[in-house]
Parts: structure tokens; sequence; C-alpha cells
């Protein structure tokens, strides 16, 4: 006999959601003192879990699977339609076994390298303007940085412009209206300019280092055959998407700065920069749930799930979950001294395995981007936080601080002046 699982009334609870944001989900958990509940969104049954336990089952390749999951509409947008994020079993394992390549220790050590040198180019750019806003001088400085680690070549005219749109792609996912038709077009814009590119490697017209992610993703093979010039240049852009993503990191990561400037001190050492970087992974929202499908029935805590049910795993509470973190409310990279990472309690970008399950393969470019951000704000700029209105919109998924973070009066210190 399986429990009856605690269950949402009403026809339809979208609206909550899109005016709820990543509040919803937290909210119904605790007023009805769970970790699973059905709802109804979009029209459809669904089922949404939280917790470290919820996670470990998520990530379950016999009992979940993933195609099916992904609504088109952020598809068109966020992910590109049909890449790895859709695929299951086999197909998927060769697909990430090609993004998981990528990131060996010489070239993740060519991307801190990078991202340093781009930091001081950026430095001396904001010093000169006097006034930036640092969101938008991110998306372009991380543009920048992870289109030489790719190996896509970006003209400094074209580099805003770019940046531009693929932020309107990752702005769209929680978009309705507007805001996601403009994220659809750059979508469409976006995809060209790197077929483009994908098709001068392949002709040789344009010269790539081996092992960089436009070399690898230009000849990749299955089943003997090269992917498409459509799928190679959406798997190209789920690097340089989302890496341009981590400007939202980067903006938190200086509001963490600026609302706890005690910590500033404390960024001395590699560890230090690290728990810094860790902590703005788990402290601000980003992620804020994901979805899969149920492959065959099942029993979890005597709760039904059956074939074809749609579920919700919500990434966010697991960050913020107090039975995993002493005060969640607190800011406190120290938390991260004497961390056990079980795979599935810390998961701002997804759980388990990355070589075998759906984990993000992006983990280390995200940290290493943050690292650099925060070492390079810390020690080597001086600014001023003018008045503006720093606080987090979380009914607005994905969020960021409302100014973007203006920064006033820059100046480049110490050794890098
Ligand atoms: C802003 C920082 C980032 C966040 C919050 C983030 C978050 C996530 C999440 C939640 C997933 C889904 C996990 C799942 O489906 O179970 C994911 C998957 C993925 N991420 Fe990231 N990510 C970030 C940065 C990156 C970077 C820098 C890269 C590439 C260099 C990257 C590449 C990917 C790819 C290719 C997938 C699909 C993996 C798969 O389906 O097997 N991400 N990411």
């Amino acid at each position: 006999m399986t429990k009856e699982m605690p269950k949402e009334r009403g026809i339809d609870h979208t609206f909550n959601l899109l005016t709820e944001g990543y509040n919803y989900i937290g909210k119904r958990m605790s007023e009805k003192d769970t970790d699973v509940f059905e709802t109804r969104l979009l029209g459809k049954k669904m089922i949404v879990m939280t917790g470290r336990d919820a996670a470990e089952l998520f990530y379950d390749e016999t009992k979940f699977k993933r195609s099916g999951a992904l609504p088109i509409r952020i598809q068109k947008t966020l992910f590109g339609v049909g890449g790895v994020q859709t695929k299951d079993g086999e197909k998927h394992r060769i697909r990430k076994a090609m993004f998981m390549s990528l990131m060996t220790e010489e070239r993740l050590g060519l991307f801190r390298t990078i991202m340093e040198e781009e930091w001081k180019r950026k430095g001396r750019e904001m010093e000169r303007k006097g006034k930036a806003v640092l969101y938008d001088e991110s998306e372009e400085l991380i543009l920048r940085g992870i289109c030489r680690w790719t190996g896509v070549p970006l003209t400094d005219v074209e580099s805003w412009g770019r940046a531009y749109d693929i932020g309107a792609m990752i702005d769209a996912a929680g978009g309705v209206g507007k805001r996601y038709r403009v994220g659809e077009d750059a979508r469409v814009r976006t995809e060209e300019w790197v077929e483009d590119v994908i098709l001068a490697i392949r002709e040789g017209r344009l010269q790539t280092e081996e092992g960089s992610a436009a070399h690898v993703m230009a000849f990749h093979e299955e089943s003997g055959e090269r992917l498409d010039l459509h799928m190679a240049a959406i798997e190209l852009l789920n690097v340089i998407r989302p890496a341009v993503a981590v400007a939202r990191f980067v903006a938190f990561a200086a509001l963490a700065l600026h609302d706890f400037p005690e910590w500033k001190d404390k960024l001395n050492t590699q560890k230090e920069l690290n728990n810094f970087a860790n902590e703005v992974r788990r402290f601000y929202p980003f992620t804020p749930f994901l979805g899969a499908i149920v492959k065959k029935d099942f029993e979890w805590n005597g709760y039904a799930f059956n074939e074809g049910d749609a579920v919700l795993m919500d990434f966010h509470g697991v960050n913020r979950d107090p039975r995993l973190w002493d005060k969640p409310e607190e800011f406190n990279p120290d938390r991260f001294n004497g961390f056990v990472d079980d795979r599935f309690n810390f998961i701002p970008q997804g759980g388990g395995d990355p070589n075998h399950g759906h984990r993000c393969p992006g983990e280390p470019v995200t940290v290493t981007i943050i690292e650099e951000s925060v070492r390079y704000l810390a020690n080597s700029l001086q600014y001023e936080v003018p008045e503006q209105d720093l606080t987090i919109n979380m009914v607005r998924m994905p969020t960021l601080p409302t100014s973007r973070f203006v920064m006033d009066r820059i100046r480049v210190v110490g050794s890098e002046q």
C-alpha cells in the first residue's frame, strides 16, 4: 500500500509559480511539512521533490529519463533543441564524454590564465569609463575569455552585441512575451554565428588548437559520422552560453563583498578564494529546479511514482536546506572548511557524477571565473558602490541584483597599475 502524496488543491498552479518564483516550492514544502508534493503546472500533473535524498533519487537513471522533460520553449532559447541535456543512456554518455574531455587540468589552467588577462584588460577599460555596470561588463569579459579558450574568433567590434544576445538567451528561460521573443531571436543569430565558425574549421579556413572546444566539436563523431553543423553549434554554445551566465555569480560575488566586507580580508589563499566562490554558488539563487520523467513505476518513501509522471527537483532548496547547512541564511565561506561533498548535498549545478549523469560538466570553469573575478575585485580594483537598487527579486528566474551592480570612481590599484 502506498501513501497518498500531499497535494496542492486547485486546477493549475502555473500562475503561483510565476508569481512566487524561487519561493514557490520552499513555501509549500514547509506548509505541508514534506519533501514531496503533487501539483499541476502548465496543465499537467507534476511531482515536486526537495532534499538531499530526493536529489539522489532524481539522478538514478534507472528511474528517470530526460527526453521529453524539457519544454520546447526552453530548448528554443536557453539550451538549443536536441542537445546533450535531452539525451539518455548510451547516446548521452557518448555526447557527455565530449564535454568532459574539455575539462583537463591543462586546459583549465589555460582558462585561468586567460581569465586573469581578461580581468587586467577589463580593469583598465572600467577605469577609463570611471563608472560601469559590473554585470554587463562581466558578460562581455567572460565572452571574450571563453571565446579565446574555446577557439572561437571574436572581434572587439562584435563582443558587446554577442554578449547581449547570449544574455538574452539566458534571461528568456523564465520569461514570457517580449522577454521570451528577444531570447528566441538572439538564439537564431548566435547559432548562425557559431555554425559559420564550425564550418570554417571543417573546411580548413580557420585554424584552432587541438583540444579546444571548437576543434573537438567540429570533428567529434558519433556512429562514424560528424555531428551535423547545427548540432555542433548547439553543443559549442553549450559551453559558451553557460560560461557567460556566470556573470550572474560575478555580480552576486561583488554584492557579497559589499554586504559582508569582513570576508575581504580572508581571501589570501586559494582555499579561501575557493570557499568564497562555493558560498556564492550556495547562497545566491540561480538554477531553481529541473525536470525529469519517470521511466517505470517505483515506490519511494511510501509514495507511488508511475511511468510517465513528470517530476521537478528543487535545486535551490537543497542549497538552503537546514538539515544540510548550519544557519543556511548566513553567508559564511568558512562552512566549506572540512565540508564533505557527497555529490547530492551541494547542487548549485546539479548532482551525481558528471561523467555518468546530467550533472553540469562546467563546474570547474564556473568556479575559476568566480575565483578570478573575486581575486581581481578584492585586490586590484578600487571602487565605490553608489546608491542603487541591490535587492534580489526572488520572483524573477533567473534573478540578479536589480541594478546589476553599478560601480563608480573605478581605479586599478596595487601591482596592476
Ligand atoms: C552559471 C553557472 C552554471 C550553472 C548555474 C549551471 C547549472 C547547470 C545545471 C543545473 C545543469 C543541469 C544538471 C542536470 O541536468 O541534472 C547543467 C548542465 C550543463 N551545464 Fe552547466 N551550469 C553553469 C555553468 C556551466 C559552464 C561554465 C558550462 C560549460 C563550460 C556548463 C555546461 C553545461 C552542460 C553542457 C550541461 C548539460 C549536461 C548534461 O546534460 O549532461 N555549465 N548546468
